[in-house]
C-alpha cells in the first residue's frame, strides 16, 4: 500500500487560492480574461480560481502530452486538444497545478505567445523550481514546493489521486510513479 502525508491542507489551499484571486483581481482591474486551463491536471485549481474572479471571464481548455502515464517528462510536448477560442487581442491567463521542469508551459507559452495575444500570464498552484531543466517562471504561484512528487487537488500518479481535496506526498515508492528524488521527507 502506497503511503500518502499531506503537504498542503484543504484550508491552506483555501486561502493560498483566494490571495492568488486576490492578486489577479487587482492586477486585471475589471478587464475581460480569458482563463486557460491546461488539462488534465488544471481542472480542479482551476475551478476553485475561477470562482473568486470578480472581472468577467471565458474559460477554455487546452490538452498537452508530455508525461501522459510516464514517470519523466519526455522533453516532447505536443497539443492534445487546442483551444476553441481566438486569443488574438485578449487578456490570457494560463493556469497549471504545478511547473516542474518548465517543459510544458515554455512550450505552451511560446505557442500562445505566437497568436498575438492582448496579454498572457502564468498561473500556477504549485512551482517545484529545484527541478526545472528550462528557464521559465510564472506571473503567479501559490505554494512553492521540494522536490516531492505530489498528488490530489488535481495533480495524479498514474491517473489517481486527483480526487483528494489536498496536496499530498507519496511516501513509498509504486509502480508508475517516480522514486522521490532527493531531500528529506516532511514530518
Ligand atoms: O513542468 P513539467 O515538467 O512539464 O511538468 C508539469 C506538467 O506535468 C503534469 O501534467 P501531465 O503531462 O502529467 O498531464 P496531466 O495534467 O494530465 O496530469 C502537470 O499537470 C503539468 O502540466
Ligand atoms: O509532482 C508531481 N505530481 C504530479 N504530476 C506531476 N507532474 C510533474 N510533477 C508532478
Ligand atoms: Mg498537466
Amino acid at each position: 500500500m502506497e503511503k500518502l502525508e499531506v503537504l498542503i491542507t484543504e484550508e491552506q489551499l483555501r486561502s493560498g487560492v483566494a490571495e492568488l484571486a486576490e492578486r489577479i483581481n487587482r492586477d486585471y482591474n475589471g478587464e475581460e480574461l480569458l482563463v486557460v486551463g491546461i488539462l488534465r491536471g488544471a481542472f480542479v485549481f482551476l475551478a476553485d480560481l475561477v470562482r473568486r474572479l470578480t472581472m468577467p471571464v471565458v474559460i477554455d481548455f487546452v490538452a498537452v502530452s508530455s508525461y501522459g502515464d510516464d514517470t519523466q517528462s519526455s522533453g516532447v510536448v505536443r497539443i492534445l486538444k487546442d483551444l476553441d477560442e481566438s486569443i488574438a487581442g485578449r487578456h490570457v491567463l494560463l493556469v497549471e497545478d504545478i511547473i516542474d521542469t518548465g517543459l510544458t508551459l515554455k512550450y505552451l507559452y511560446e505557442n500562445l505567445k505566437a497568436r498575438h495575444p492582448a496579454s498572457l500570464k502564468v498561473c500556477t498552484l504549485l512551482d517545484k523550481p529545484s527541478r526545472r531543466r528550462v528557464d521559465f517562471n510564472p506571473d503567479y504561484a501559490g505554494f512553492t514546493i521540494p522536490d516531492y512528487f505530489v498528488v490530489g487537488y488535481g495533480l495524479d500518479c498514474g491517473q489517481r489521486y486527483r480526487n483528494l481535496p489536498m496536496v499530498c506526498v507519496i511516501r513509498q515508492e509504486q509502480e508508475g510513479c517516480p522514486p522521490f528524488a532527493g531531500g528529506e521527507q516532511p514530518r
